[in-house]
């Protein structure tokens, strides 16, 4: 077996009839290792892929140390770039350029580097270690391109604004687009407008009036975006918020989620995101099972009705990998039930479910201001008992429940509205101890007298992917059960509560495996 291990994804983009997936890659080891490269896959259908051989790897001195994130950029008339962090022969990070070797290969398996790299370096005053990840470029009203570059200045994270007319020759802008006085380093920024009146994408370039601009950075192992608008004129952008690097802030998901990036899929007209999910073992264990990390399920990214925040949605073609099915109509959930969904494969599945909450009246009040959603969760965990919760699904569970992984809500009456916490509580998802089973959670903005509550779950071996209030609050998890064969794998419904919750509606799935190279794949095993 080989070792491997599979961080940021970089570069995403539609070309030549199929979709192109690059990213981080260490063909020598399975952590993260000391000569980075670019691996590259492609897909008809962003589900079944296709390994290409590496696209970019450390050659020259401009990237002889390795060769980082970055994005691809569509010039007109088609034509993909690539911009990439090098890391040059003392370790500095510069950007560097290239270009596909044939236009007319679909599959653009060939890459040339530019022969004038870096076309980027660090700027006075900014650190060689504190200079990298450049975003997919945009072109101003003014038409010249745009880039930012992730750095940071006294402990300020940023995204450093470059311009060019040539997309060769960059010129650094006076001031950064964006500077936060709360986060350090920015890795892996992300910059790109959202309809406010439609879930349909829009082109990285797009300027006007029904666009927002989300600006999304990578710091403390999590994904933060701000939305706001951009005036590419006065080269501003006006944010609605600050980060804080507090629970305050929105994060595209609250779990394991980092250094993700987004694409404009012109063919179906959305926006799509794909993160990576890292392990919640031990290097050790990565080692010895020989590959590490993983790639979200992507998702479709648009702006919520409200324009609060955004909101999330696994790409319709799962739907393509769904198996038998079962469904659930109308059933009471009383206080203390556990109930087994049967039927499908539990190891891997896509389970959505509705619930309603009748007994509103007297759930306990909590004033959440200042409260951190996560920690809550670890103090109100599943074997909790509320009023109203939790309830929700107990994933990759062994028949005795020894080993299960919770993803529950919790509702409160809050001062002025009522208030629902979601969680994913990992700290019984396996007998093993070195694993890291920390609970995740977060707020999710909806009103259960209006609507019903609801969740979303792909399932798949060692990885939940859940989208709680129809993909306003995401959480992807990792766990390691050890009881459980995947045939003794299960997936039960429960309400801790004291009072009764409903299954409205219920479809699960079971999952078929997606094809790798042609053949049908195990996409994440436990151990
Ligand atoms: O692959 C490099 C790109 O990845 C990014 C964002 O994920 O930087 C990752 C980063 O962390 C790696 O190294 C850490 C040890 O130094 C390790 O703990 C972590 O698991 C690794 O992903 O790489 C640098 C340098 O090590 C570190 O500052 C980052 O957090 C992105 O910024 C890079 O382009």
């Amino acid at each position: 077996m080989g070792a491997f291990d599979y961080t940021d994804p970089n570069g995403p983009m539609y070309y030549g009839g199929v979709y192109h997936l690059f990213y981080q890659y260490n063909p020598y080891g399975a952590v993260f290792g000391n000569r980075m490269i670019w691996a590259h896959s492609i897909s008809y259908d962003l589900i079944n892929w296709i390994h290409l051989n590496h696209a970019i790897e450390p050659t020259d001195p401009f990237d002889i140390n390795s060769c980082w994130s970055g994005s691809v950029t569509i010039l007109p008339g088609n034509r993909p770039v690539i911009l990439y962090t090098g890391l040059d022969a003392n370790n500095n990070q510069v950007q560097n350029l290239a270009t596909p070797k044939n236009l007319s290969d679909p599959f653009l398996r060939e890459w040339v580097k530019f022969s004038k790299n870096p076309i980027m370096t660090p700027p006075n005053g900014i650190k060689g270690n504190e200079f990298r990840d450049p975003t997919t470029a945009w072109k101003g009203l003014d038409g010249k391109w745009r880039v930012i570059i992730g750095s940071e200045l006294n402990n300020h994270g940023m995204a450093i604004l470059y311009r060019s007319e040539d997309f060769v020759s960059w010129t650094k802008y006076q001031h950064p687009l964006y500077i936060s006085e709360e986060t350090g380093m920015w890795e892996c920024p992300d910059f790109y407008p959202v309809s406010i009146n439609s879930t349909n994408g829009v082109d990285t370039s797009v300027q006007n009036p029904s666009v927002k601009h989300v600006m999304k950075a990578s710091f403390n192992s999590h994904d933060y975006y701000v939305l706001g608008n951009y005036d590419s004129e006065m080269e501003r952008f006006i944010s609605e918020s600050d980060f804080t690097g507090t629970s305050l802030d929105l994060r595209y998901d609250y779990g394991k989620f980092y250094a993700s990036k987004t694409f404009f899929d012109n063919v179906k007209n959305r926006r799509i995101l794909w993160g990576w999910v890292n392990e919640s073992d031990s290097t050790e264990d990565d080692i010895e099972k020989g590959w590490s990390g993983l790639q979200s399920i992507p998702r479709q990214v648009w702006l919520d009705e409200s324009g609060k925040q955004l909101l999330q949605w696994p790409v319709e073609e799962i739907e393509t990998l769904r198996d038998n099915q079962v469904s659930i109509h109308g059933k009471k959930l009383l206080s203390g039930a556990v109930f087994e969904l049967s039927g499908i494969t539990a190891a891997q599945a896509d389970v959505e479910v509705f619930f309603e909450v009748p007994e509103l009246e007297e759930v306990e009040f909590m004033d959440p201001t200042g409260v951190d959603p996560q920690l809550l969760c670890g103090k109100e965990n599943a074997s909790s008992n509320g009023k109203l919760g939790p309830f929700g699904l107990l994933t990759l569970a062994s028949k005795d429940l020894t080993e299960q992984t919770a993803i529950f809500f919790r509702v409160f009456r809050g001062p002025s509205r009522y208030i629902v916490l979601m969680c994913s509580d990992q700290s019984r998802s396996s007998l093993r101890k070195e694993v890291d089973k920390t609970t995740f959670g977060a707020f999710v903005d909806i009103d259960p007298c209006l609507e019903k509550i609801s969740l979303r779950s792909l399932i798949d071996h060692s990885i939940v992917e859940s989208y709680g209030g129809e993909g306003r609050t995401c959480i992807t998890t990792r766990v390691y059960p050890m009881l459980a064969s995947d045939e003794g794998m299960h997936l039960y419904l429960f309400n801790n509560g004291t009072s009764s919750v409903i299954i409205s509606r219920l479809n699960a799935w079971s999952m078929k495996r997606a094809k790798i190279n042609g053949k049908e794949s195990l996409r994440y095993r436990a151990t």
